[in-house]
């Protein structure tokens, strides 16, 4: 069966994939609190994307909503499950299992070929890889054919597609992407964001995406605007004038 119409309902459709309540954050040092009781939500089935200006906090938002860091303040919810509630074997439970990711850097292992890449989530699971199920995967982005490449021997966009067909083997309920078209030329960043969003329109997942390409926030449902650490908006029908506006506002 594709990966890209196994839809997974492990959460009712109108209980949001995750939920922020209030959540604040503050490392030591200089930074501080980068956070400020931020309070929003990201819906089931939908591609929401988070823009601000530099060091206004999406990455650290991003961190706390998959459980990767801990809020000083407040609660992340993902589905009903309090994540401020889980210990640490827990949390790391969850982002095997329930939990997706897509970095700028695409965080693949160097020593590792493209299937084997793909298979490491399930391995660390404790999943006997299924071949069948990690070439279809390759397949559904294009790379059967680089299967037993290493990351060197990829180009980036190759790189990320194989960081995507990860994701899609382990079928987590939302993927959260940190500058996904960070490291891509246009052409490249437009394909992996067809990719994401068919994860969303094909596979019923969510897809949570930190970007400051507005050709890439355009492709969300909606977009989510942090300054200095606070909500300052959501758009709920983006366009590339509607957020160029937005960002000339903030230069200005
Ligand atoms: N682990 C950390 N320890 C201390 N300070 C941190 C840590 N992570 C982030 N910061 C600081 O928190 C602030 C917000 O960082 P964050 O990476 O969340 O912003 P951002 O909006 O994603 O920025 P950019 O768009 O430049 O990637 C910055 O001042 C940063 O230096």
């Amino acid at each position: 069966m594709s990966l890209l119409s196994a839809a997974t309902t492990a959460t009712a459709q109108d209980v949001p994939a995750t939920r922020l309540v209030s959540v604040s954050k503050t490392y030591p040092g200089a930074a501080g609190t980068v956070l400020h009781g931020v309070s929003v939500h990201f819906p089931q089935r939908a591609l929401t994307a988070v823009m601000g200006p530099s060091g206004s906090g999406k990455t650290t938002l991003l961190h706390c909503a998959a459980g990767l860091d801990r809020p000083t303040e407040g609660q992340v919810l993902l589905g009903d499950t309090d994540l401020a509630t889980c210990d640490e074997r827990q949390l790391t439970l969850i982002r095997r299992g329930r939990v997706g990711f897509v970095f700028q850097q695409f965080n693949l292992l160097p020593m590792l070929t493209a299937y084997e890449n793909v298979a490491l989530p399930l391995r660390l699971d404790g999943r006997r890889p299924d071949r069948a199920r990690i070439l279809e995967a390759l397949r559904q982005v294009g790379l059967e054919k680089q299967a037993g490449r290493r990351p060197a021997q990829l180009s980036g966009g190759q790189q990320q597609r194989v960081a995507i067909a990860r994701t899609l083997v382990a079928e987590p309920g939302i993927v959260y992407a940190d500058e996904p078209t960070g490291s891509l030329d246009r052409a490249t960043g437009r394909q992996v964001m067809g990719l994401l969003r068919d994860l969303v329109d094909r596979a019923g997942r969510t897809v949570v995406m930190v970007t400051h390409d507005p050709a890439a926030a355009a492709r969300a449902d909606r977009v989510v605007y942090l300054v200095d650490g606070h909500v300052v908006g959501t758009d709920p029908a983006p366009t590339v004038e509607r957020i160029n506006a937005r960002l000339t506002a903030w230069e200005n």
